[in-house]
């Protein structure tokens, strides 16, 4: 298997933040187009946030998660101390947008998100960090603090080749739409979400 190497890398830059530089990649093997945007000069031990692509939440600040503030979240802190967004094409916890919103239709009739995926035919959760390992080693990046609340990704990225110096949790964003799908992803995938557990 080709290794992923960084190919091509444009200047971007935020409505009023900072300068970043956007990364694209060739040999990428699940044939998704991931990209990066780094900030500055990462360091070693640099912050990394692994942001998974979420159409509604990120584009359209969609309540039903908590996706885009996230993000924001994500982009404020890289712009001030330096350091990666890995943006990956992972839809939908990997089942693509279409079958999300079917998901969300069913989770309108009390059905959790996970259970939702799988009435669809799908995995509770079909997201491989593989290449995202491979994209951050193509950018030299190999020991990293890692941006968010999910082990899944801390124990991928480990198994990958990279070293995770600590696991940063981003901020609880609660909403009165979000609340279900927070407190599922706090008691099913041992999301790190202060609180949130108990209300599942
Ligand atoms: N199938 C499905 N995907 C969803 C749903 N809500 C959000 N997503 C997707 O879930 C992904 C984000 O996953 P989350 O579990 O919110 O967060 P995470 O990426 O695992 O963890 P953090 O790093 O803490 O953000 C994005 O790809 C979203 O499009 C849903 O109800 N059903
Ligand atoms: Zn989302």
């Amino acid at each position: 298997m080709a290794a992923i190497r960084s190919h091509v890398k444009v200047r971007m830059q935020r409505a009023g933040g900072r300068v970043a530089e956007l990364v694209t990649f060739t040999g990428i093997y699940d044939g998704l187009e991931h990209f990066a945007c780094v900030f500055g000069e990462p360091r070693p031990e640099a912050l990394v946030r692994l942001h998974s692509e979420c159409l509604t939440g990120d584009v359209f600040a969609s309540t039903r998660c908590d996706c885009g503030a996230q993000l924001d979240e994500a982009l404020r802190r890289l712009a001030a101390e330096d350091g990666v967004l890995l943006y990956m094409r992972q839809e939908g916890r990997g089942i693509g947008l279409y079958n999300k919103i079917d998901a969300y239709s069913l989770q309108d009739h009390d059905i959790d998100t996970f259970r939702a995926n799988e009435l669809l035919g799908r995995g509770r959760d079909e997201r491989d960090y593989g290449a995202a390992a491979e994209m951050l080693r193509a950018l030299g990046v190999e020991r990293v603090r890692l941006l968010t609340n999910n082990p899944d990704k801390c124990r991928q990225l480990e198994e990958n080749g990279i070293s995770i110096v600590a696991q940063e949790r981003t901020g609880v964003y609660l909403t009165p739409d979000n609340r279900a799908y927070l407190a599922d992803k706090a008691a099913q995938s041992g999301h790190l979400l202060p609180g949130m557990e108990s209300l599942s």
